[in-house]
């Protein structure tokens, strides 16, 4: 692995007593190094810290103890070396795809023809030629989240953070999705951090995935994914070391151990 893009030291996170509602510890004691260029998933219970912990890495929340390191910065504020996609996409409903794709470019102060110029290319990744003038509610679910990948990538971010982001779709779209995001990943050798609920997403995409367990939320395993690349979509069903790869991850997350020695993959 080349050097990290992010040093997370002895990081908790704890939110606030507010009215009847007591201190909450969302993340405990949370050591991590992320790789540059790597895709790492990350996957736990709902309420596990997970969306906090990519809250962090993007500067959205400070750590309540330890620091988030970046480019020798510790705990620094959000910036356009980071960007954010959603599972609810959002887009700008009043903007066309091509205003929403430049929409982070505004805060750079490029001429306008370099701007179209970076706004058609990603465009072009993302397959919607001929969709530039559409607005959202034109799109299927599957375009607008090839709209908010396109928003994010954009502004050149070295690390682009995923919350959930094909959560709204089914699950072919969600497949070809995936398939997607894995050349446009390898395409671009940006950073990615992906939280998700799915065992077999995370396992299809990534180099190494995280697993959380909850109350207090905190890592359980970091799990290696040494798939070769590229994957090829029918290894999600064919490939016994992704079925196995998939069960361990199961084995975790339903009794907290790791071994795997069952006949059958039983992940979701
Ligand atoms: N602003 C907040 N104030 C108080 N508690 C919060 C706040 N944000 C999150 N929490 C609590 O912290 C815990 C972790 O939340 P987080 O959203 O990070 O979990 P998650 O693993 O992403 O969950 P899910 O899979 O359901 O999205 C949850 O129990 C949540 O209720």
């Amino acid at each position: 692995m080349s050097h990290a893009v992010f040093q997370l030291d002895g990081i908790t996170k704890t939110y606030p007593a507010t009215g009847a509602e007591e201190a909450f510890v969302a993340l405990s004691r949370v050591d991590l190094d992320i790789a540059k260029g790597e895709f790492l998933s990350i996957i736990g219970p709902s309420g596990c810290g997970k969306t906090t912990l990519l809250n962090l890495l993007a500067g959205f929340l400070k750590p309540s103890t330890g620091t988030v390191w970046r480019s020798g910065l510790a705990n620094p504020a959000p910036g356009p070396d980071r960007t954010m996609m959603f599972q609810d996409y959002a887009l700008y409903p009043w903007m066309t795809v091509a205003e929403n794709v430049g929409f982070g470019l505004l805060a750079k102060s490029l001429p306008r023809r370099e701007r179209d110029e970076i706004v058609r290319h990603f465009i072009r990744l993302v397959r919607l030629q001929g969709f530039e003038d559409k607005y959202p509610d034109q799109l299927s679910g599957g375009m607008r989240q090839r709209v908010s990948i396109a928003r994010a990538l954009a502004p050149d971010p070295a690390v682009v953070l995923m919350d959930e982001p094909f959560g709204a779709l089914d699950s072919l779209t969600r497949d070809e999705m995936q398939e997607e995001l894995l050349s446009i990943w390898a395409e671009t050798g940006k950073t990615f951090v992906l939280v998700t609920h799915s065992i077999d997403e995370a396992v299809f995409l990534s180099d190494r995935v995280i697993a959380m367990s909850a109350k207090p939320g905190r890592i359980q395993t970091v799990l290696d994914i040494p798939l070769a690349r590229p994957r090829r979509p029918d290894i999600r069903t064919r490939d016994a070391d992704f079925l196995e790869l998939k069960q361990t991850i199961f084995d975790l997350l339903h009794h907290g151990r790791g071994a795997s020695h069952g006949p059958s993959a039983g992940g979701h």
